[in-house]
Formats: C-alpha cells, structure tokens, sequence
C-alpha cells in the first residue's frame, strides 16, 4: 500500500507537485499518467524516500519510506535505469544488491532468467547495454528481494513490444498474488492496457482518477456530423453535456444510444460514434492534461 496526502514539492518558486494525494493499494495495479514533466518522478521519489516533501506526507506499508526496516527488502525501486554503475557487469549489478539488502544469492540467477537476460548479456558491463536491456536489469533489480511494493518510473522505456508485453504479463501476476505496483508512463495505451486504477497528472496536479473501467465510462460518447453545431444544440436541449474536442467532433456527457437517438430525431447524418473506448480515455487525457503539455505552454 502506498499513501500520498496533501503532497507539495517545491524549487524554490516552481511548484512541482501540488496537494497531490492517491492511493496505490494491494492486489492492483496503478499508473500514474502524466506528460513530459508533470510530476510523476518527482512523486516516486518523494514517495521512496530520495527527495523530501515541501509539504505532506508519503507512506509505503504504512510508514514514510525512509523508517521502513530495511526497506530494499520490502519496496522494489526503479526509477532511473541509467544510474547504474557503468562499470559493473549485470551479474555485478545484483550480486552487490543481493548482498547489501540480504537476498539470497541464488535469486540473481533466478531474476536474470525472469527478465530474459542470458549469461552473456549479464557477463557485459551495463555501458554497453542497450536501453531495452537496462530496463530489464533494472527489473530485475527492483523484483530481487521478493517485494510487497513495486515503484517503477516509466519502466517499458526502451522496451520491445514483446518486452512491453513480457512486463504487462509480470506486473498482473505481481499485483495478482496481492502485490502493490505503481508504475508510471507518458503514454496512456500503455497505462490502461496493464493498470486497474490510473492517476493523471498533470502541471503537478492529480486532474483525474479512478479505476480503468470508471475512466473509460466517464469518457462519455465521441461523435462527429455532417452539422456538428446542429447536433450539439440537439444533444443541449435534450439536458446532454457536449464540449468540442480539439481533434473535431464533440463529446457528449451520455452514451452513444442516446447520442445516436437524438442525431436520428434532430435529421443529423452522423460520420462517427464511439463510446467510452480507448481513444475516449485519450480524448480525456489530451484534454485534461492540455494545459500543462508543453504544446499547450508553447501556444
Ligand atoms: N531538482 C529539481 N530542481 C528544479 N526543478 C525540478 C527538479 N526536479 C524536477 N524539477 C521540475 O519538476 C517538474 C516535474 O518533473 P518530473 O521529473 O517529476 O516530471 P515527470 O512527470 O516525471 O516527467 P517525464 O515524463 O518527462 O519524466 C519539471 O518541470 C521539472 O523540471
């Protein structure tokens, strides 16, 4: 379990992170989902301990990262895959982890298997990894001591759409057997493909969140017409909420029956309906984060 409430970070006079508050429980998966520079690592490294918070308070298992009993033990970290010491072969790598947290030295062979890495790939000093490969050691760093919690910063970096899935597939089953995984992305195909509760983010605020499944029904109905403004004051005056999307069309605040009911009573030939679907949650996404996108600054 993770628990963040009323959070604020800030740099000097930039606010990164503004009363943010989620919670990330046992058993499930959740993204944490936001564009460039929204806040998102910013809030995984509140949360396991690496930068303190202006304001607020950040627990894992119930306690504030840092006073956790040997938490390498209990909370699986990976935030950034590059910072590993170039130096070292992979092997390296989770041999000196496996020591310095008291894992059992046989897992290494075990994670390396997990993550796909093969003997010669893990004799290899990590400066010569690829991006995909470093992700897959930091993986396997982070799963070493058998955690109860997963923190994970964009973690399909780099990875092939196999590897994509290969970790879609392991997250499930982690969460599954009653683990807590937080993981986050920029990219939202990704984030509702393997989360059942998602956190958007954005300007350093939460704007949304939810379970998968309510995000994508509260996306309403996405339609486009031969007379979109005809179609919005015949939606209006039957009480339906609709706002224009940015990529053409409208969005209706009801399902797409009665959106399509009332195109049908108003003579409206509609060229597209869609219900809450992953391009709905899209639409929701671009818009609720519009502000804080960097498209959105530079316009
Ligand atoms: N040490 C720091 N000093 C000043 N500003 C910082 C610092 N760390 C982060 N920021 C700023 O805080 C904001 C949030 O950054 P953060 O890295 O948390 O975003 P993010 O959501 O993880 O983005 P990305 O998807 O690009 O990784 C950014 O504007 C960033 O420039």
């Amino acid at each position: 379990m993770i628990t963040v409430e009323h959070l604020t970070k800030r740099y000097g006079a930039f606010t990164a992170l503004d009363d943010v508050s989620f919670e990330s429980r046992p058993g499930r998966v959740t993204g944490f989902l936001g564009p460039n520079g929204a806040g998102k690592t910013t809030a995984m490294r509140v949360v396991t301990g690496l930068t303190p918070a202006s304001a607020g308070t950040a627990t894992v298992l119930g306690r504030p990262y840092a006073t956790l009993p040997n938490p390498g033990r209990h909370v699986g970290v990976l935030l950034d895959a590059s910072a590993q010491h170039a130096g070292r072969t992979g092997r390296e790598v989770l041999t000196l982890a496996a020591i310095l947290t008291g894992v059992d030295r046989r897992r290494v062979d075990a994670m390396l298997e997990l993550v796909g890495l093969t003997e010669k790939e893990a004799a290899r000093r990590v400066r010569n990894y690829s991006l995909g490969m470093r992700q897959r050691l930091g993986i396997a760093q982070a799963l070493l001591p058998d955690p109860e919690v997963l923190v994970l910063d964009e973690p399909a970096n780099g990875l092939d759409p196999a590897g994509i899935r290969w970790m879609r597939d392991l997250l499930a089953g982690f969460a599954a057997r009653g683990g807590t995984v937080l993981l986050s992305s920029h990219l939202l195909n990704e984030i509702e493909r393997v989360a059942d509760d998602i956190i958007v983010i954005g300007n350093g605020r939460v704007v949304a969140q939810g379970t998968t499944t309510e995000l994508l029904a509260g996306a309403g109905t996405r339609v486009a017409s031969v007379d979109d403004s005809a179609l919005a004051a015949a939606l209006e005056a039957d009480g339906v909420t609709v706002a224009p999307l940015a990529t053409g069309g409208l969005r209706a605040d009801t399902d797409p029956d009665t959106v399509g009911r009332l195109a049908l009573r108003a003579g409206v030939a509609l060229r597209e309906l869609r219900g809450g679907d992953e391009r709905g949650l899209e639409e929701m996404f671009l818009e609720l984060t519009a502000s804080s996108a960097r498209e959105g600054v530079a316009a």
